[in-house]
């Protein structure tokens, strides 16, 4: 936290400096009105005759004291903010930056509506800690040590009588804070929970209103919602307790002094002006304590979320980077010798002992039924997961010792979901290779078979995409997606499942191009279909976490039992009954 701290210290700084000067007014007040009614108003020290005189001037003294007061205040409240958001703005910047360079695992492990809440709600809590700290804890202290000082000089006994009341007061404060410490962490991960449901529910509410479940759905938030309202209701409890019972204690030192303050003026030693300064001094000590619950409160909540925020900041990057470059020769090599991979914290392998080896332009094909690790499989050659055994190999070097970029710059990949950004068209597919010429991206488009249908738009490569390609089929996602992939000069493209929304003719047309305007590059397809995958080099059947075979489309229909039954259950059948 000093880290982010040090740099506004110096606004920070400044604002206490204010926050001395506004406080010092406040203390400086009761004095000033002790003397309006002894010496002005009762006489005290002139034979009991009023001077009016002095009336007029020490109240024209108060008015300047508190607009100065006041002046000092907003200067205080200006400065805090600039350092507080300043302060708030790195955190979230360096969060941000954190999160980028997270691997998928640790990705994984925080989930995104973790990973959202900590940079908003989290860092927000922290932002205010920061802020009411400095405004707070220097009034406070200030206001809380100053008065019961004055107190001490305007009367022994009345400062005696606040310092008993003080343990009380710190005791129920501390016990307070201890119940309620374990609440605010519990609060900020109930607000996680919600969050990610939030976002879940939002971005699928097509389907949950296609399978009718918004009952389901409704009752599923509820149930988190009144947990989250639980919580915030035990807090509320025990400060809602603790309130009255800091005022009630206060306000018994205050009959307190009334009475001494009675008995000290019968004996001459207190006259009722140095009463009435002393229940102004308790009154802003009480407002100093109650401002320092408040305080504590904050800083509970803060000291919450600050941990939450720290363990984004202090989670070290899980890839360890590489330092190569690459080599000039080879360009698109790619190799699994003996790998086995599973899902940190599965403990289970989705790939065992995969030896495979593909060739410099060559286009190869994974088959397989569904959740048999053909995703986990080209995952590994980006690096977005690490093989548990073995190594993967990209022209000859292992991936990890590649620096992540470098490795990443050879590779372009269109994902198994297509993901959109909201921007427009051409911006999108212009997403894989920043600065790409208009001509890069029709190009492009055009291996994608996206050239027709984006040309037959409105406003063509122009066109605005909502949220997350909402406004556009899942065919025409899917070839903005291929044309994102295509429009880098990549020397290995791997397709994910990328074409299951295209028509057999479109997607053929698609190869076609592909292979016609990129014939040194490696290829891996995934696909489900037969047809998507006939014309590819070599296809490899995954199963069971192996390679069941591999070869050429005639090759496996020959050799390959589980390549038969897929060809017989998508294009046999076809044949046999034409
Ligand atoms: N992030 C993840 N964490 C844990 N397990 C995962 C993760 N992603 C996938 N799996 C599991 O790993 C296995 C292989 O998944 P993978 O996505 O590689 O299969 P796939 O062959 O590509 O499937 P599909 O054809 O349905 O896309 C599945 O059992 C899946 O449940």
């Amino acid at each position: 936290m000093w880290k982010y701290i040090r740099q506004y210290l110096f606004f920070a700084v400044i604002a206490g400096l204010f926050m001395v000067g506004e406080v010092l007014m406040d203390l400086i007040q009761p004095g000033i009105m002790s003397r309006i009614v002894d010496d002005g108003v009762l006489g005290v020290s002139n034979g009991g005759a009023p001077n009016l005189h002095l009336v007029w001037m020490l109240g024209l003294e108060m008015i300047g004291l508190v607009l100065f007061g006041g002046l000092c205040g907003s200067l205080n409240n200006a400065f805090v903010h600039i350092s507080s958001q300043n302060i708030g703005n790195e955190i979230r910047k360096d969060c941000f930056r954190r999160i980028m360079a997270f691997s998928f695992p640790q990705l994984d492990r925080f989930g995104t509506g973790s990973l959202v809440t900590r940079v908003t709600n989290d860092i927000t809590q922290v932002q205010a800690f920061v802020s009411l700290f400095v405004r707070g804890m220097i009034r406070t202290s200030l206001l809380t040590f100053g008065s019961m000082y004055c107190m001490f000089r305007l009367n022994l006994c009345f400062g005696l009588i606040v310092l008993c009341a003080f343990p009380f007061l710190v005791g129920v404060i501390l016990f307070c804070l201890w119940k309620a410490n374990p609440l605010f962490s519990r609060l900020q991960a109930q607000l996680d929970f919600l969050n990610g449901m939030m976002q879940e529910d939002v971005s699928g509410i097509r389907i949950i209103k296609a399978c009718v479940r918004e009952a389901y759905e409704k009752l599923r938030f509820g149930k988190a919602n009144g947990e989250l309202i639980k919580t915030q209701l035990q807090i509320l409890v025990i400060f809602a307790f603790m309130n009255p019972l800091v005022n009630g204690l206060m306000y018994m030192a205050v009959t307190v002094i009334l009475l001494a303050g009675g008995l000290e003026a019968g004996k001459g030693a207190a006259t009722p002006g140095t009463v009435m300064a002393a229940i102004t001094y308790a009154t802003q000590l009480l407002n100093g304590i109650l401002m320092l619950v408040m305080l504590f409160q904050n800083i509970s909540r803060g000291a919450a979320s600050w941990k939450r925020v720290r363990e984004i900041l202090e989670s070290v990057p899980e890839l360890v980077d590489g330092s190569l470059d690459g080599t000039a020769d080879l360009q698109g090599e790619i190799e699994f010798r003996n790998v086995s991979f599973s899902y940190p914290g599965s403990g289970q392998n989705v790939l065992s002992h995969i030896n495979l080896t593909i060739h410099k332009g060559e286009t190869v094909a994974v088959m397989g039924a569904t959740g048999c690790g053909k995703t986990s499989l080209v995952n590994l050659i980006p690096r977005f997961y690490d093989a548990a055994a073995g190594t993967v190999l990209v022209d000859g070097i292992d991936v990890k010792e590649y620096r992540q970029e470098a490795l990443r710059e050879k590779i372009a990949i269109a994902m198994q979901k297509s993901e959109l950004f909201c921007m427009t068209v051409g911006e999108n597919i212009a997403w894989g290779l920043p600065g790409a010429e208009d001509r890069s991206l029709e190009y492009a488009a055009s291996i994608a078979q996206a050239d027709r249908f984006i040309a037959s738009m409105e406003q063509g490569y122009g066109t605005a995409v909502a949220e997350r390609g909402m406004s556009l089929s899942g065919g025409q996602k899917q070839r903005i997606s291929i044309a994102r992939a295509v429009v880098k000069p990549a020397e290995i493209y791997i397709f994910d499942d990328s074409t299951s929304a295209l028509d057999l003719k479109t997607e053929a047309e698609f190869y076609r191009a592909l292979k016609r305007s990129r014939p040194d590059s490696t290829k891996i397809i995934i696909a489900q279909r037969i047809a998507s995958v006939r014309t590819a080099d070599r296809i490899v059947v995954l199963e069971n976490g192996g390679i069941a075979a591999c070869g050429t489309h005639e090759e496996l229909l020959i050799s390959c039992q589980a390549y038969q039954e897929i060809y017989h259950s998508q294009i046999g059948e076809e044949a046999r009954s034409a």
